[in-house]
């Protein structure tokens, strides 16, 4: 029975399950269940397509990109594919037999000078196919920062600034990709505009409740009729000093207090996973890894704030969760979505680490606090939690995140948890839970997948066990 088992034997079975999930739920595999081919004829959702006199023209751009592109040529087969361009991660292995040209690009995730060229090659690709032509798009999360093409007066430096500012002051996806759009030669539609004939659009969510306009900021979907807020207004909320942003920037984002609206009625936008369908199928997994021995329940597929305050939520829900349980058994509760880090100002020179990684140590300082506090007196409850990225690749470092529990500071004295307690602290004020991670532990809590090449968000699994 698991009802005696350590934290480790518990966290195993759920690390499988998720590393199964993305198995089953592999972009390759996405796309090629959405897309139904049968010369001459290509069905996607309930659309059909003639393909007798015409082939498909990929564009795929994105952290699942090479994934998307194996599962379209999967489905469609080498007669039927013209051709086309994907705008890859820095570092993938490039596919070496495909009819399409692969770039490499966007080195940790940001925009450069090399996924900014690819952009250029899109565009020009795009600009040349006919009315008769069909382009099928495969976009994934990290789909802007390997898609930038900065709008006419501002330079890619320029928009990195800008972005950077809004990121490190703790802005989210949706506010980021909408001042992304404003300042996008592409973005926001203007990149389905290119096409001239019809396009199929299969894309992956990693932004919450699966907005299609802003998700890779949107360059397929016509563009936002009633934007919450403007560019310009979320840049003027973030950016307390207004002399850091370049004039330019500012004159192009007053202009732009009205958006033109893109009309792009010859494009299907499909979303083929997201993370709500991933958290199902992991609890699948994990029930029948564990045979059903620990109750997991999916409690939310939308979860924001902030990593640091949400570890510390976490950490109390569980305590208080466990204090109620009325039976000897492992529970786990499931949250998937994405937090947001807030940086100090000036950013701590050598910061290191990520939402994941600094949620779990935020999590972990309030157990090491709860245990000084119980010293004397310990208590019977046994607490967990997990916090991975489903890209593989937790911010800007090769760790997929980390995990702790109460059984982690088992024998430890107080002199021990004090010193660890401070050493957690410092870790988290200098924005390195990175260093913490592969420091603590000869590094065991440090979960390091590696990139899976999907991108579905964070999956934060709370842990919770009381001796009854
Ligand atoms: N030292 C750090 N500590 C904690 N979080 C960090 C640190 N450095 C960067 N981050 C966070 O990492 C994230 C950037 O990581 P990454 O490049 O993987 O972006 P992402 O949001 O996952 O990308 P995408 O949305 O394109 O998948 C940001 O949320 C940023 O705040
Ligand atoms: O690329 C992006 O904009 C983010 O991953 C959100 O989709």
């Amino acid at each position: 029975m698991l009802t005696s088992k350590s934290f480790i034997q518990v966290y195993r079975p759920f690390e499988k399950a998720f590393i199964s999930a993305l198995t089953l739920l592999s972009p390759e595999s996405c796309v090629q269940s959405s897309l139904k081919y049968s010369h001459p004829k290509l069905t996607v959702q309930n659309t059909n397509y003639d393909l007798s006199n015409t082939k498909i023209h990929i564009i795929a751009f994105g952290k699942a990109a090479i994934s998307m592109v194996f599962g379209a040529e999967k489905s469609l087969g080498d007669s039927v594919i013209a051709g086309g361009i994907a705008s890859v991660p820095f570092g993938s292995l490039l596919p070496t037999n495909s009819k399409i040209q692969f770039f490499p690009g966007a080195k940790n995730n940001l925009p450069d000078s090399d996924s900014e060229e690819t952009t250029k090659k899109i565009e020009e690709y795009l600009q040349k196919l006919g009315e008769n032509e069909i382009v099928l798009f495969l976009i994934s999360g990290g789909g802007s920062a390997l898609l930038p093409a900065p709008i006419e007066g501002i330079t890619l430096e320029e928009k990195l600034k800008v972005i950077k500012i809004l990121a490190t002051n703790g802005a989210t996806i949706q506010e980021l990709n909408t001042v992304r759009i404003a300042l996008s030669r592409v973005k926001g539609g203007k990149l389905g505009k290119l096409v001239k004939g019809k396009a199929i659009s299969l894309i992956i969510s990693d932004i919450i409740g699966d907005p299609i306009e802003l998700i890779a900021s949107g360059p397929t979907v016509s563009s936002i009729e009633n934007q919450k807020e403007t560019a310009f207004s979320i840049l003027q909320r973030f950016c307390s000093d207004k002399e850091l942003i370049p004039r330019n920037v500012w004159k192009i984002l007053e202009k732009q207090l009205t958006t033109e609206n893109q009309v792009l009625s010859n494009i299907q936008n499909l979303i083929v996973a997201s993370n709500s369908i991933f958290v199902k199928t992991l609890v699948n997994q994990l029930e029948s890894e564990t045979l059903n021995e620990i109750k997991a329940s999916t409690i939310s597929t939308q979860f924001e704030g902030g990593a640091t305050e949400s570890g510390k939520a976490f950490f109390n829900k569980a305590l208080s969760a466990a204090k109620l349980l009325k039976s000897d058994s492992w529970n786990i509760e499931i949250f998937a979505g994405e937090t947001t880090v807030s940086f100090p100002s000036p950013p701590p020179i050598n910061a290191n680490g990520g939402r994941n990684q600094e949620m779990a140590l935020s999590f972990f300082l309030e157990l090491i606090k709860h245990q000084i506090e119980t010293f004397e007196n310990l208590e019977n409850v046994k607490l967990g939690i997990a916090c991975l990225g489903t890209d593989g690749q937790d911010g800007p470092t090769n760790a997929t995140g980390a995990f702790c529990s109460t059984d982690d500071l088992q024998g430890l004295n107080l002199a021990d948890l004090k010193s660890l307690k401070s050493e957690a602290e410092l870790h988290l004020s200098s924005k390195t839970s990175y260093n913490f991670w592969s420091k603590f532990n000869s590094s065991m809590n440090h979960v390091k997948l590696g990139k899976t090449g999907h991108n579905l968000m964070d999956v934060y699994a709370i842990f919770y066990f009381k001796h009854q």
